[in-house]
């Protein structure tokens, strides 16, 4: 893993050039001063040099964001940066003194490895091998919200730039997954959004494009320059460690030849050392809630100039364990409001208690679900097995030997087993190693360093089994994960939804299999609502549990109907009038045709919460 602690530490070493102000120094070891992203790309010369200091800063250009624009700020002036490389000296804008460091002429390092200009020429219809696009095409999407921006079918619709564009033929992307269709044009019109779309359905790009493309072509020419605060245009929070690694090296990809630089914040890793990579500048910063938290406190980071807010699993971020954090970094430090930046917040869940809470931190926002929120994805081949406890491990041992029997245990078909304890993944991988099975296993006693050794070899197929904790139930895009075995199944419908999400993802089919005992008794019901929604065979004892109501356990997916859990704003406690003539959100669209939108949640109107 390229972006790795122990990675990145030695890449330091590497990269690590004192500034130079020498004429004379090679373009890979020369440090220019800062050159702000609306500048950088351009031709030696094409910019005047930095305006006078000491004004305001400018807010976001939104001039710039009336939908989907036909190319006209990008075609004419920067063409060709993807092909001219932007290691040399094209990225200079020259004269931005005052930054030590800055990151005009730094080498970047190519995230695509050798592939980097294989296949450029691939058009955009060229079949994308691998990636089973029909699955997706008959999905229920649902909008609501004022004026909601147009769908595009394909990337050549978007105005992305040719810079992005290029990656997007890098990462051999040939058209964008429902959610990318629907969320990049909202998100580039200026809109707030709430999006809710199913795991590995491509929400990372469909939330990285905009950001990326707006700080391109947006002015931050007064963002300040502070000596050891850094002011980054963006923040991405996601809540784990290994997400955040994650959404960092696919934003590096996206970005790559941009001139727009994303920066990695996060626990467990030391702090100096990505307080130098925040040194070299930041446009994007991508972090876990409490390391941000620790770089804010030290005034390392100031969020004054954040004009892009994702929240990823962001009703994960606002559940009860983080939303204090989320509360703090969002409304207690110096971010604008809503209103004053773009807030983006996406998940493949949102229960409607979160919704509520989400919708403090959005601003006239746009409501998008693509395929019934908070359901698993058809192409996941879902069973349950009634197992007791002590039966686990040899049932486990069962499985696994079918698999190999098949020949689908190999370092192309990976298996992940949740387990519900850290104390219990350590043991059962320590029980599957002695049994022969090559086993590793991740959760949060574990330190950063053997976290990331532990997805290395599994991603790699070294150890093509890892038992994990929550830890790795969200987000995390492992190729080749075939199987995914809840061993303890978790409490709430959502995690499950998610943990059985790291198969079958980007259009491609997986396997889930469910131990269930008395010991899951509140599972019975949401588990076969959510099978039966999925199109899946409910084994006839689990409908019987189901049908004998177990209270106490977590089924936060309401709503029912034909979309799983909706814009809360279309609920009748929300539609009653809050006095004063509020006019409250009371319509949407669809798919499946429902009404025109005639409400509103606009700016400054006081929600039915407040
Ligand atoms: N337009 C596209 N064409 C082909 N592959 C794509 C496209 N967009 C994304 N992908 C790939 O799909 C996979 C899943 O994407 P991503 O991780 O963003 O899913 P997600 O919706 O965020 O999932 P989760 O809910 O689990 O976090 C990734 O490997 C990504 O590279």
């Amino acid at each position: 893993m390229r972006n790795s602690w122990a990675d990145s530490v030695e890449n330091t070493a590497t990269d690590n050039v004192g500034p130079s102000g020498g004429s004379g120094a090679s373009a890979s070891t020369r440090r220019s001063s800062y050159v702000p992203p609306h500048l950088r790309n351009k031709p030696m010369g094409a910019e005047p040099p930095a305006p006078s200091p000491g004004g305001p800063p400018s807010g976001n250009d939104r001039s710039g964001f009336n939908g989907p624009t036909s190319g006209s700020r990008w075609g004419g002036s920067r063409p060709d940066y993807g092909r001219q490389g932007y290691s040399g000296g094209g990225r200079s804008g020259g004269g931005w003194g005052g930054r030590g460091g800055g990151w005009g002429r730094e080498r970047e390092v190519n995230p695509f490895g050798n592939d980097a200009d294989v296949d450029l020429e691939q058009s955009f219809d060229q079949e994308n091998t691998g990636i089973n696009f029909d699955a997706y095409e008959d999905i229920p999407v649902e909008t609501s919200g004022e004026n909601v921006p147009p769908p595009v079918n394909t990337f050549a619709e978007i105005d992305l730039g040719e810079a992005v564009n290029l990656n997007i033929r890098r990462c051999k992307y040939v058209k964008p997954t429902p959610v990318q269709r629907y969320a990049i044009p909202i998100s580039l019109a200026g809109r707030d959004l709430m999006a809710c779309a199913q795991t590995g359905s491509g929400k990372t790009a469909a939330f990285c494009f905009p950001i990326i493309s707006g700080i391109m072509r947006g002015d931050f020419s007064q963002r300040p320059r502070g000596v050891r605060t850094v002011f980054p245009l963006a923040l991405i929070l996601s809540p784990t460690r290994e997400l955040s690694m994650q959404i960092h090296e696919e934003a590096k990809k996206f970005s790559y030849q941009t001139g727009v630089r994303v920066v990695v914040a996060y626990g467990g890793a030391p702090i100096n050392q990505q307080l130098r990579e925040l040194e070299r500048g930041v446009d994007i910063l991508v972090a876990t809630p409490g390391r941000l938290v620790d770089l804010l406190e030290r005034a390392k980071v100031s969020l004054q100039m954040i004009r892009y807010l994702a929240l990823d699993e962001a009703d994960r971020m606002l559940d009860m364990g983080f939303e204090p954090q989320i509360r703090r970094i969002v409304e207690q430090m110096d971010m604008p409001r809503p209103g004053e930046r773009q807030t983006m917040l996406f998940s493949a869940t949102f229960p409607k208690e979160i919704q509520r809470l989400a919708s403090d931190f959005l601003a006239n926002y746009i409501f998008l679900a693509v395929g019934r929120v908070g359901s698993s994805t058809d192409l996941i081949l879902q069973r349950v097995e009634y197992v007791h406890d002590g039966d686990k491990r040899s049932h486990l041992m069962d499985l696994l030997h079918a698999q190999m029997a098949n020949g689908v245990h190999s370092k192309q078909a990976l298996t992940l087993v949740f387990v519900e304890t850290k104390k219990g993944a350590d043991a059962l991988e320590h029980w599957l190693c002695i049994n022969g099975f090559p086993a590793t296993a991740i959760h949060g006693d574990r330190t950063q360093q053997e976290r990331e050794q532990a997805l290395r070899t599994f991603k790699r197929g070294d150890t093509p089994i890892l038992v994990a904790t929550d830890v790795a139930a969200r987000g995390l895009d492992i190729p080749h994960v075939s199987h995914v075995i809840n061993f303890d199944l978790p409490n709430d419908i959502d995690d499950y939804v998610h943990r059985i999400g790291r198969t079958g993802r980007a259009g491609k089919s997986g396997l889930a299999t469910a131990f269930f005992n008395e010991g899951n008794l509140s599972m019975a019901k949401p588990l076969a609502d959510l099978m039966q929604e999925a199109n899946q065979e409910v084994p006839e004892w689990l409908t019987r549990y189901a049908s004998r109501s177990y209270g106490g356990g977590r089924n936060k997916r309401s709503g029912g109907g034909r979309f799983g859990g909706r814009d809360f704003r279309r609920d009748s406690s929300y539609s009653r009038s809050g006095g004063g003539g509020v006019s409250y959100y009371d319509g949407g669209n669809s798919s499946g045709g429902y009404g025109n939108y005639s409400g509103g949640y606009g700016p400054g109107v006081t929600s039915a919460w407040d």
